[in-house]
């Protein structure tokens, strides 16, 4: 059984369509990248994916059955920015979904159970490489190192789906092929079904095992709201021909002026 599956999904704020009749199934341990134009819906289906949004129209469904209406544990999400809590170190970081988690009144957890989360999110930090830095702020790490520490606050809770909102968008090249490595071993190791957004489709070949381009095949200019996008490319990874990149650039690359063009 897939453990995401899709039907007929659509997405609409007001008057306006943002996603529409979208139809797919995956299956537990694909690895989903996500590219197409700014504005065309992606971390919006990020959103119904990890349940703080619902669809409009159509089903999501996980392991068979309608997906929670609201976040949980099965679901871990790292966005591009701003994952982490300022005011709490690295380790308190890791810590604070299971301390909200046993100890929902109280914020925090005392004696035994404390010391076992305090164990257990200590060993996340060292398996994404930040050891040395459990009980630094966010502040005093670089931009690598807090993408480190968001992607090990969202595995802490050891989801199934790990949710990438452009994770290395913001890091130069050297950092992102670090974490690059770091994505892929995490996968592997902990059997995550990932689905990631990027703007870079090289990016995206280079990490998927599945690539799907979003995009709106439909488009008024008199009114921008009326359509949505669509899964227009669903290729497996390693498997395409040659000219399909240039052709999948392209069409994202003139959706996105003719969305700019409307605004
Ligand atoms: N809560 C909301 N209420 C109304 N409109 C929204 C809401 N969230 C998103 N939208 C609209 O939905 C459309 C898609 O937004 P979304 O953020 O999903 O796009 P995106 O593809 O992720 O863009 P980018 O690549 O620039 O991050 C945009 O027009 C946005 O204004």
């Amino acid at each position: 059984m897939a453990i995401i599956e899709m039907k007929n999904l659509w997405k609409e704020y007001g008057d306006q369509v943002v996603l529409e009749r979208l139809n797919a199934r995956v299956e537990e341990g694909e690895f989903v990248t996500v590219v197409g134009a700014s504005g065309c819906g992606k971390t919006t289906f990020l959103k119904l994916l990890l349940g703080t949004e619902q669809p409009s129209r159509g089903e999501m469904l996980l392991d068979g059955a309608p997906l929670p209406a609201e976040p949980d544990e099965s679901r871990g999400i790292v966005f591009q920015r701003y994952s982490v809590l300022s005011h709490l170190t690295a380790l308190q970081n890791v810590m604070l979904g299971g301390e909200l988690q046993n100890s929902r009144w109280l914020g925090h957890c005392v004696g035994k159970t404390r010391k076992a989360l305090q164990k257990e999110a200590r060993a996340m930090l060292d398996s994404v490489g930040l050891g040395q830095a459990m009980d630094k702020y966010p502040h005093e790490l670089s931009g690598g190192m807090q993408q480190r520490l968001a992607l090990a606050q969202a595995l802490i809770k050891k989801p199934r789906i790990l949710l990438l909102d452009e994770p290395f968008g913001a890091l130069d090249p050297g950092i992102r092929a670090d974490m690059h490595q770091l994505v892929l071993s995490l996968w592997k190791s902990q059997k995550l079904t990932v689905f990631m957004i990027t703007h870079d489709i090289n990016e995206g070949f280079y990490l998927g095992t599945r690539l799907w381009v979003f995009d709106k095949p439909r488009l008024d200019p008199q009114a921008p709201g009326a359509y949505g996008a669509r899964i227009t490319y669903d290729l497996p990874v390693g498997n395409c021909e040659k000219n399909t990149l240039t052709r999948i650039n392209r069409s994202v690359g003139n959706t996105s002026r003719a969305i700019n063009d409307t605004l």
